[in-house]
């Protein structure tokens, strides 16, 4: 979601005629999407994941209080706000929608004036939620993902893997001799070439489960789900080499006259009971080794020595 995409709201109501009236009061500002009954409510509101439900209790098929239960209970929907809009006006049926985990609840009839402030206010809350989220999990430098959200996907992908038998892959990435290019050139000039390298290494990470993101320092970490030691190897060399060919001049380099990284990796073999932290240590072993191999090259757990590039 960018600052200037409308936001999405959906409103469930199997009143044809209150649809209506919610529809054209909020369309001028947002994308709205309607519901005419519990069970499409839930539907949409998973296939469009909207920024707000505004939603009717009582309708025949199923109430409003099990599609909030519904939408709590999936992922995709699962931290969607909620506006409950009842002809139930009682202080007892309001409490009871709030204590469901709705963000508000508007008694019908309603005062057109009213919803719309409250539906504004609750986007509002919506977009802030998700700036924080952003901030949360991405590194502000080189605007990769940070290293609390790696953690996190890690953990998830070490444990998809394996239960699946899939492959999963893990490179640690490390731009070599930039305490001399700092010392060299100065911080800023540094920074610069570490968003660069940060860049390539992203734009190398090209399926949706890909994860490049940054460890710490000039250290960044590459996850590449369902991908085997031979792919990720090829994936990491031609990584190597793309951030040899910006040709970012570094005249204290031990390894060359630009800006190289030396790479280590290594896959979860699913047949051994590794944990993710042995995965981990695995991949660091090799970039130690890259590093003592002379640098700007891939070291790869269980590749032969042939298969490991020098440059
Ligand atoms: N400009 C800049 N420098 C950073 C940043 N994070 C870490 N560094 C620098 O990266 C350097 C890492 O130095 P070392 O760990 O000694 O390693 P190296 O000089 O890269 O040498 P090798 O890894 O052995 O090739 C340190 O000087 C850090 O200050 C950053 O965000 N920006």
């Amino acid at each position: 979601m960018t600052p200037a995409e409308p936001q999405k709201v959906l409103v469930a109501d199997d009143d044809p005629v209150n649809r209506d009236v919610l529809c054209e009061l909020l369309q001028p500002e947002y994308t709205v999407l309607l519901a005419k009954n519990g069970a499409q409510a839930v539907e949409r509101a998973t296939r469009h994941v909207p920024d707000l439900v505004l939603l009717d209790v009582m309708m025949p098929d199923m109430s409003g209080f099990e599609v909030l239960r519904r939408l709590r209970a999936t992922p995709q929907t699962e931290h969607v706000s909620v506006i409950f809009i009842s002809g139930l006006d009682r202080p007892e049926d309001e409490a009871a929608g709030l204590k469901m985990g709705a963000s508000d609840y508007i008694a019908k009839p309603f005062n057109a004036t009213v919803v719309l402030a409250r539906v504004a206010l609750h986007l509002q809350l919506v977009r802030q939620r998700r700036l924080l989220e952003h901030l949360a999990h991405v590194d502000g430098l080189t605007e990769l993902a940070n290293r609390r959200r790696f953690d996190d996907v890690y953990d998830l992908e070490w444990q998809r893997a394996r239960r699946s038998g899939r492959p999963l892959s893990l490179a640690l990435l490390d731009i070599d001799s930039f305490k001399q290019f700092n010392d060299l050139y100065g911080h800023p000039a540094g920074d610069r070439a570490l968003r660069a390298v940060a860049r390539v290494a992203g734009t190398h990470m090209r399926r949706p489960a890909d994860l490049a993101a940054r460890y710490g320092g000039e250290e960044l970490v590459l996850l590449m789900p369902e991908t085997d030691a031979v792919q990720a190897l090829q994936i990491a060399q031609a990584l190597r080499q793309a951030v040899a060919e910006l040709m970012i001049a570094h005249a204290g380099s031990a390894a060359a006259s630009c800006i190289t990284v030396s790479i280590g990796g290594a896959s979860l073999d699913p047949a051994q009971a590794e944990s993710s932290a042995a995965l981990f240590e695995a991949a660091d072993v090799q970039l130690y080794r890259a590093k003592q191999g002379g640098r700007n090259r891939v070291m790869w757990r269980g590749a032969q020595e042939a298969l490991t590039d020098a440059g």
